[in-house]
């Protein structure tokens, strides 16, 4: 039997979307298949799904009939973004993304956010800098604000109502903070900040708290500390260093994850993990922006996100070496100074791509080593990454 038979093989799902997500899909999955060729040692097999805006306004849906099946028969997806100008975004939103991460129990959306090697951040006159912001947020995914509760009345009348309830169930958020403590837990750290807004929001925060203080006592060797959401940006621009692991409700943490992207350099590099963690569903990766419309067809779409969500989802799947490997190599290609409009740079998104391929041969390939411009492979196997 050839050794590639004997080769792990992983079966992808590609969603591109909308916007500048088919041009960062189309970047990462370049990235990817060269990765995996250089190395040799796992193949990936990636199935296109045209499911978009445009495939709504053609079809009436996003997701067809059995779609969600299909996908169940995947390792995982790698999702770009949703959202056009012409579909209001709570009909892109609530159609795709969410109805993916909800029925799928993506339960755990994980975002990491470190300063990568050669990025300045924006706001150098602040704490933050490449030693010292160096987070995990845990966004809970599946309820919250997010729990689809609500409705509107007496639509156009001046007494018109409209509700959006935010749901909190025990069983929801003790599994996520389970996940933020076990998290927290295999970090150099082992440092959990709890986000909250119990002074305002009386019910559900609470129960939030409460469930925190209840799972913390399984975890003596963690140190956690609990923060006022409002109190957290300030935190988080400030004294980003007293910071490691975060844990906040779904739209506390979609907005703190935006700006922790921002303040290690820009929205562009983020990557998102959408866990199922009991791995009964694949699992979603994706960048942490949108479909941006403002660079829709411009070039210039950072696709380092993704490109670091694509090492996310190689960890996810077992593939950890692969996934550090890339990580170096992203990191070489930024500190070299390739970077698109949004980092300060001229290049443009293929360029980065071509850049960080060139980088996967150089030091995957064993030809890299300490002596030929950025780190290679030599260094990362003596433990220097
Ligand atoms: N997960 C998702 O699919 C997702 C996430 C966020 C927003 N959206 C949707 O995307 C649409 C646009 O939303 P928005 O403008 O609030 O957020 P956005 O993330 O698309 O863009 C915000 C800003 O960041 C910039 N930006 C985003 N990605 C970038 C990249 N890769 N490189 C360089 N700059 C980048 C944009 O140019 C824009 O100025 C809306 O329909 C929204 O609902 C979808
Ligand atoms: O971060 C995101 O995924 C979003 O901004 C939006 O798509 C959401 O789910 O809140
Ligand atoms: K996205
Ligand atoms: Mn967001």
């Amino acid at each position: 039997m050839s050794s590639s038979r004997t080769q792990p093989g992983y079966r992808i799902a590609s969603i591109p979307g909308d916007g500048i997500g088919p041009e960062v899909i189309s970047a990462g999955i370049t990235v990817l298949k060269k990765l995996a060729t250089v190395l040799g040692s796992f193949n990936l097999q990636f199935n296109h799904f045209a499911w978009s805006s445009d495939y709504y306004k053609k079809h009436g849906h996003y997701i067809p009939d059995g779609g969600l099946e299909d996908l169940k028969k995947y390792d995982a997806i790698f999702f770009g973004a949703v959202g056009a100008p012409d579909v209001p975004d709570h009909i892109s939103l609530w159609s795709l993304r969410l109805a993916l991460v909800q029925p799928l129990q993506h339960y755990a959306n994980v975002r990491p956010t470190r300063v990568l090697r050669g990025i300045t951040p924006p706001l150098t006159s602040t704490a933050a800098s490449p030693s010292n912001l160096d987070w995990v947020i845990i966004r809970e995914n599946t309820e919250g604000e997010y729990a689809g509760q609500g409705g509107r009345t007496h639509i156009g009348k001046p007494w018109e109502v409209a509700t959006e309830v935010a749901i909190f169930t025990r069983h929801g958020v003790e599994r996520l903070m389970r996940f933020a403590f076990e998290t927290a837990r295999k970090r150099r750290r082992k440092k959990l900040c709890v986000v909250t807004k119990s002074n305002a929001q009386r019910s559900g925060l609470v129960l939030w708290d409460e469930v925190a203080k209840l799972v913390a006592q399984d975890f003596p060797d963690v140190e956690w500390d609990k923060m006022l959401v409002d109190a957290m940006t300030t935190r988080m621009v400030l004294h980003p260093e007293t910071l490691d692991t975060i844990v906040a409700t779904n739209l506390h943490a979609d907005i703190l994850s935006d700006l922790a992207a921002s303040l290690a350099g820009s929205i562009g590099i983020a990557p998102t993990s959408n866990l199922d963690p009991t791995r009964a569903n694949p699992s979603m990766f994706e960048p942490i922006h949108g479909s941006a419309f403002d660079l829709v067809g411009k070039g210039t779409a950072n696709p380092v996100g993704t490109f670091w969500t694509a090492a996310e989802m190689l960890r996810w799947l077992g593939e950890e070496k692969a996934a550090d490997w890339l990580m170096v190599c992203i990191e070489n290609v930024t500190e070299k100074g390739v970077r698109t409009p949004d980092l300060g740079g001229v290049a443009e998104t293929e360029e980065v791509t071509g850049a960080l391929c060139e980088e996967i041969e150089r030091v995957c390939s064993g030809k890299g080593g300490r002596g030929s411009g950025g780190r290679g492979r030599e260094a990362l196997e003596a433990g220097e990454y």
